[in-house]
């Protein structure tokens, strides 16, 4: 802890200093905006063409939609759940695996329901390598478990258990944190992986329209790291309307690309030397204070 003049603030964490460039610093981002159906075969086969179109223009890393195989809809969660510990009982799985090798690419692959042994159901991302291997698995922390009165109400804990973990992976694209959609509300989960010297937050999500008009954006704006969030397209199926708009964000808050709500492929650069930029120009690590070091902001006051 260093004090500057009547100031006290906290120096052991900063990020400046612990962040550490990967040997790629510049490359490009495919965000596949998929209309996604009640045939499985036809999103997994629209999915494959979707992230092959994306690297045949330079994508390294390309991300999916939460649930992009299966409708956002409690009435298919169950149905379409898949066991991804073996590779024949999970065609959604070995897609993934598959592009991701044939193309040299690594894939945050969006989300899918995973069936696990214990029979519950997780809503998954799994992050393929260029080498076709799985490098991580992050189960959705936050259920969308919602009601907007005259609006929509949504309950994923009827049908998904919670993850339990926070997913941040070292990559041939630089050190990425995974989030699901509603994962985004919680800035708690965001500082934690800046803390951790990620570069890039992921966010597959599937935003409905009135949260989606207000927040979506907004959520992915203010973090001084790379963020991407990437939706499936509005002509989605199911009564759940979905508000689309796959953006890519940078450090200053800054927005690099995005798309309206139709079917789509977002390309955009990134370049993480912005990043140290960044946080030279505003450096919230040096100013960050004591006043809220010690505190639990979840403590009942008496
Ligand atoms: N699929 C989701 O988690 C939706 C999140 C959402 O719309 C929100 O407002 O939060």
């Amino acid at each position: 802890m260093t004090s500057l003049s009547n100031t006290t603030v906290i120096s052991q964490f900063s990020a400046l200093e612990s962040l550490q460039m990967p040997q790629i610093t510049k490359f490009k981002i495919g965000l596949c905006q998929l209309s996604v159906t009640s045939d499985k075969n036809m999103n997994l086969a629209h999915a494959r063409n979707s992230i092959e179109v994306a690297a045949k223009h330079g994508a390294t890393l390309v991300v999916l939609p939460e649930m992009w195989n299966c409708p956002y809809s409690t009435d298919y969660f169950e149905k379409f759940a898949e066991d991804f510990d073996y590779k024949d009982s999970s065609p959604s799985f070995s897609m993934l695996s598959e592009v991701a090798l044939g193309n040299r690419i690594t894939i945050v692959g969006g989300s899918m329901p995973e069936r696990r042994k214990n029979g519950q159901l997780y809503n998954t991302c799994c992050v393929f390598g260029p080498d076709g291997n799985l490098k991580a698995k992050h189960s959705k922390v936050h259920l969308f478990d919602v009601y907007l009165p005259g609006d929509i109400s949504f309950k994923e804990s009827d049908n998904f258990a919670s993850g339990d973990q926070p997913t941040i992976v070292n990559t041939d694209v630089g050190c990425i944190g995974i989030g699901i959609c509603h994962d985004i509300r919680f800035p708690e989960l965001a500082m934690l992986y800046r803390a951790r010297g990620a570069h890039l937050i992921c966010y597959p999500g599937a935003f409905n329209m009135s949260t989606g008009e207000a927040l979506w954006e907004l959520e992915q704006r203010a973090r001084q790291l790379y963020v991407a969030t990437c939706s499936p397209s509005r002509d989605s199926i199911g009564s759940y309307m979905i508000w689309g708009h796959s953006t890519v964000v940078g450090p200053s808050g800054k927005i690099i690309a995005t798309s309206g709500h139709e079917e789509t492929v977002v390309i955009a650069e990134i370049n993480y030397s912005m990043i140290q930029q960044q946080r030279e120009i505003v450096p919230l690590e040096k100013q960050r204070r004591e006043v809220y070091r010690f505190v639990d902001v979840y403590e009942q006051k008496p």
